[in-house]
Formats: C-alpha cells, structure tokens, sequence
C-alpha cells in the first residue's frame, strides 16, 4: 500500500479547528487533530509531511496558555500556525505578543506586503475572517512580515528558511477568500505532500486496517438504520464478512415506525447476520424519575451497552463492537481541550468498563464526508440522504422526565411533522426536523373549553456537518397545515412553537 501523507494539526481548543483538517483532506491530503501534549518523539514516529498549530481561546502570555513540546520547532516539519497557533509561534521564538487595542472579530482586509510563497501572485488587499484580541507586535528574528491589517502590524508572518508560516486570521472558514487556496500552497508548495488520499483510499485503507485489527474474531456492530451505522456495517462487512453481526436495539424511544422500516430496509438491501433486539422495558425503567439531560444521555449509553453484552452472551464471543461514531460525537462530548457540549451516548456516555474493543472506523469524519463514504459503497440513496437520528432518540426530545404519555405526544407530532415537510417537498432542504416536547403546559381554549396543556416545539435546521445550523426558513403555509394538524390529532397539545435559534448559540436538540 502507497504511504499515506499526513498532515497533523496540534488541536489548541479554537472553534474552527475541526474545519482545519477538513480543510486539508478536501485538498487531497489525509490530516486529523491530535492533542497538543503529543511529544517531537512522537511527533515523528508519526512522520507527518507538515505540523499546523490551531486557534485557540488562551493567551499566550497567560501561565496558564497551552504550549508544545519546544524540540518540535527542531523536527524540520513545515509548521503553519493560525491565529493562537501563530501568536504561539512568535512567543517561542522570543517575539512580543500582547492584548490589542482594538480587538477583530469577523471580516476584515489584509494587506500583502511580502513576496511569500503563500500569497505569490494574489491581489495586495485580502478578504479574511478574523477573531482575536492579542496581537504579535513585531515578528521573531528571521521572520518576515506578509501581511497587515489596521490593527494586526503582524497579519500573517513567514521564515521560509526554517519553513514555519503562520497567520493571524483563519484561512480555514469560508469567508477568507483565498485561505484554501492558501492552506493548499502549504500542503503542496511547502510540505510538497503529493496528495493520495480521497474518499476511495479511505475506503480501502480502512478495510485493510479493519482486517488487520480484527483477524478471525468477532465484529457486533451496533446498527441504528441510521447513515452512519450502515456505512460502518458495511464497511466491516467488506472486511469481514460473515464474522460480522449486526445488533439493532429497539429501545423504546424510536419514531413512529421506525423498528420496521429498519428491519425492512436493513433485508432488502444489506445480506449480513442482522439482529433486532427488543429492551423498551430495561430503557424506560432505567429512565424512570431521571431529569438531567447528561445523566439522561450517560444511562442511556450504558444501557446500550450492557444489551450488547447480555445479547454476545447467547451469541458466543464478539471480541470488538463497531459503531457509527463521527469526529463530531467525540468533539462534542468534551476531549482534552474542548469543553463538554453534551456526553453522545456512544462516546461520553459510554460505561467505564466495557468487555468488547471499539471499532469506530468513521470517529475522524464529519457527516457529509460519511455520506461520500455511503455513496462510494453504493447504498442507497434512501439511506445515505436519511436525516439523522440521535441514538438517545426521543429520550432526549422529551425534555425532563421521560413517561409513556409524553413520548407518544412527541412521537405523534413528530409523524405529523415528517409527513407535512413530506408532502409539501422540502426533505432535501431541511437536514434534520424534528419535534420536542418542553416540560411545562400552558392555557388554550378549544371548542369552549379551557385547556391546560403541554406544548409542542418544532426544530427544522438546514447545516452541512451538524456541526453549525440554521434555522429552516419553512413557509408560513406548511408551518400553519402542522401545527394546525398537531393541535387537533395529538392528545395532551394545545400549544405549538417554531424554534427560531441557530447553533451557536443553540444546539440542534434541545438537550
Ligand atoms: N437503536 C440503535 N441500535 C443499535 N445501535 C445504535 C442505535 N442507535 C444508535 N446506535 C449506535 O450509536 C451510533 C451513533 O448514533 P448516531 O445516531 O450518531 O449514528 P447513526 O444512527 O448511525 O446515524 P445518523 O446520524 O444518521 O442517525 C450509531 O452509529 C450506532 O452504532
Ligand atoms: O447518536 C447520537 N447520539 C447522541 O447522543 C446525540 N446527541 C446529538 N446528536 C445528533 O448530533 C447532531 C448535533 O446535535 P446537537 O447540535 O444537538 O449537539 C444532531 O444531528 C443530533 O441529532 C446525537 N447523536
Ligand atoms: N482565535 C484565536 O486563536 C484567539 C487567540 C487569542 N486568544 C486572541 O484572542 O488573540
Ligand atoms: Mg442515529
């Protein structure tokens, strides 16, 4: 097998350090965060083509600031530092950095004002998207200046003599006009990476790995029907094959026939060893008086687990477990630097002690690039454009405790809701829609009678990778047609909201 190139990107705990090395591998070049902590020793048995240093919300001359090991400025790796990473850079090699007078947020104009290999040839004034309040005052012996803005004397900075580049903007989002093109004369022009990786490579590396990795055991591959689970358990079965089994655990908070259209489409288009497990029982007494989301979330994850465990018993051996984890899951759920948004339930509500190895094949991926995966395994469409579903279910679209009652409200309104967007031809549009039940009642009149009721929150978003969203611009029209139908058909309503919130600062569940 060709060696494959890598680029690492040191994760500082910035917000766009995910679209990094997305940014990377859509140029041809496989990259993936790795914890800043990682050793120059480590670093090189790694051999990456180039090392990028991520944003980040510290300071550098805060004691307190993340740093790398210094011997890494010694491997000979091209570096490209962006915005912490470039004010890191500068800190190392003895320049000032220090808190702005004024501070950029958002878009702003660089002024070229250097000949460097990055910016040969483009125009002297450069759209880029900024966020930061410290600035590098002059550049570290060796350095060059490339790069100016009003506030930033120090925009963007070179040392091709050493081959550390670095910038104060983000050339990662899309709003910097030429930052890929800026990141891909890196990769290329610096790094001289030759560019062999690509969805198929990924394909054919992973079976390899997973060949390797699982030799002549046993794979339980946990199969929701969702794209990310299909793509896993085909993946593994290309591997594998027959030593695959593949677990789908009804757990009693799924939609409105969901278990059968999975058990349906799961026969139709996959041959593998299939298993559906029914524990609606074990889930929701186990769920019984709990109101937390994140304690929610944690028993949850575990009970997944532990239906595995029993079902492997009957089975006979199952040394690994796959799942359909994505880079967002884990970032989400909290890692070294980054924060916990919420614990997914197959990473951070994962049981300390667990009898089977994982096998995540897809936890560097971000969901469109998962879907890329789907299509160049030929599933179907069905499959690989469904929206997704959290593996919590509705366990986490009913907000505070989960009771029979309320689970059928949502998932009652939700049928309607799917039926509704259905119908007036907006599936593709919308990424994710779905229903939530908040915890409180509110007065309604109907047919004369006053109600005291629950009401019924709509959240439809349009996104790429889940990792941002919008709000869908649904039309008046079919937003009156579904609550309309809510409030008359579901039991227990006399109330429905659109939620109009983006994420940041919302998130796409409510919990
Ligand atoms: N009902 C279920 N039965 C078995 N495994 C499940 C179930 N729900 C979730 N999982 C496991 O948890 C993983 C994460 O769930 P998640 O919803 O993120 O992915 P998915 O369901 O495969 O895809 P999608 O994001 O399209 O819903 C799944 O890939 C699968 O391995
Ligand atoms: O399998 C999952 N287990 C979980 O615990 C989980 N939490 C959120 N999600 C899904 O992830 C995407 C981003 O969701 P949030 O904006 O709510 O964090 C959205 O698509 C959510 O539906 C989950 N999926
Ligand atoms: N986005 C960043 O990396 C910010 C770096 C630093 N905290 C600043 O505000 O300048
Ligand atoms: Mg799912």
């Amino acid at each position: 097998m060709e060696k494959l190139d890598r680029v690492v990107v040191l994760d500082f705990g910035g917000q766009y350090n995910q679209l990094i090395a997305r940014r990377i591998r859509d140029l041809g070049v496989f990259s993936e965060l790795i914890s800043p902590s990682v050793t120059a020793e480590e670093l090189k048995a790694m051999a990456p083509k180039g090392i990028v240093f991520s944003g980040g919300p510290n300071s550098v001359y805060s004691s307190q600031s993340p740093t790398c090991d210094p011997e890494i400025f010694n491997l000979g790796i091209p570096i490209f530092g962006i915005c912490y990473g470039m004010q890191m850079i500068s800190a190392h090699f003895g320049a000032e950095v220090e808190r702005a007078g004024k501070r950029e947020y958002g878009k702003a104009e660089v002024e070229l004002v250097s000949d460097s290999l990055l910016y040969r040839g483009m125009s002297r004034e450069q759209l880029v998207w900024m966020s930061h309040s410290d600035v590098v005052v002059a550049p570290p012996e060796g350095f060059s200046v490339d790069g100016r803005t009003l506030s930033a004397p120090v925009a963007a900075m070179s040392d091709p003599v050493r081959k550390v580049y670095a910038v104060q903007f983000h050339p990662e989002v899309q709003h910097t006009e030429n930052g890929t093109e800026m990141i891909r004369r890196f990769l290329y022009d610096v790094c001289k990476c030759v560019g062999n990786w690509s969805m198929e490579t990924f394909i054919d590396d992973t079976i390899a790995e997973l060949r390797e990795k699982v030799g002549n055991k046993r794979v339980l591959c946990a199969l929701s029907g969702g794209v990310d689970s299909s793509v896993v358990a085909a993946l593994i079965h290309r591997a594998i094959g027959d030593q695959l089994t593949c677990m789908f655990v009804d757990h009693g908070l799924l939609r409105k026939g969901e278990a059968d259209s999975v058990v349906r489409t799961f026969s139709e288009h996959f041959h593998m060893n299939f298993i559906k497990v029914d524990a609606q029982e074990r889930f929701l007494s186990k769920l019984e008086g709990v109101t937390d989301p994140e304690q929610k979330r944690k028993i949850i994850g575990n009970e997944f687990i532990r239906v595995f465990e029993q079902e492997v018993k009957e089975l006979g051996k199952h040394q690994f477990l796959g799942q359909g984890t994505l880079y967002t899951d884990i970032i989400e759920s909290g890692t070294d630097t980054a924060q916990t948004i919420k614990s997914h339930h197959n990473v951070g509500g994962l049981p300390e002690e667990m009898e089977m190895d994982l096998v995540e094949p897809l936890n560097t991926l971000f969901k469109d690039e998962v879907r890329r995966v789907g299509e160049e395994l030929g599933l179907p469409k069905e499959i690989v454009w469904r929206q997704p579903f959290p593996g919590p279910g509705l366990g986490i679209r009913v907000i505070g405790e989960v009771t029979e009652e309320k689970l059928m409200i949502v998932r009652e309104s939700d049928a309607i809701l799917r039926a509704e967007i259905a119908k007036a031809n907006l599936e593709g549009e919308v990424w994710q829609y779905f229903t939530a039940l908040p915890d409180f009642k509110s007065v309604g009149v109907m047919g004369d009678i006053r109600t005291y009721a629950y009401t019924v929150g709509i959240r439809a978003v349009t996104s790429i990778d889940g990792m941002t969203a919008d709000w869908a611009r649904i039309p008046y029209d079919v937003l009156e047609k579904i609550s309309t139908r809510i409030v008359n058909e579901v039991d227990g309503v006399n109330r429905v909201v659109y939620d109009i919130t983006s994420k940041p600062p919302s998130t796409i569940e409510w919990e």
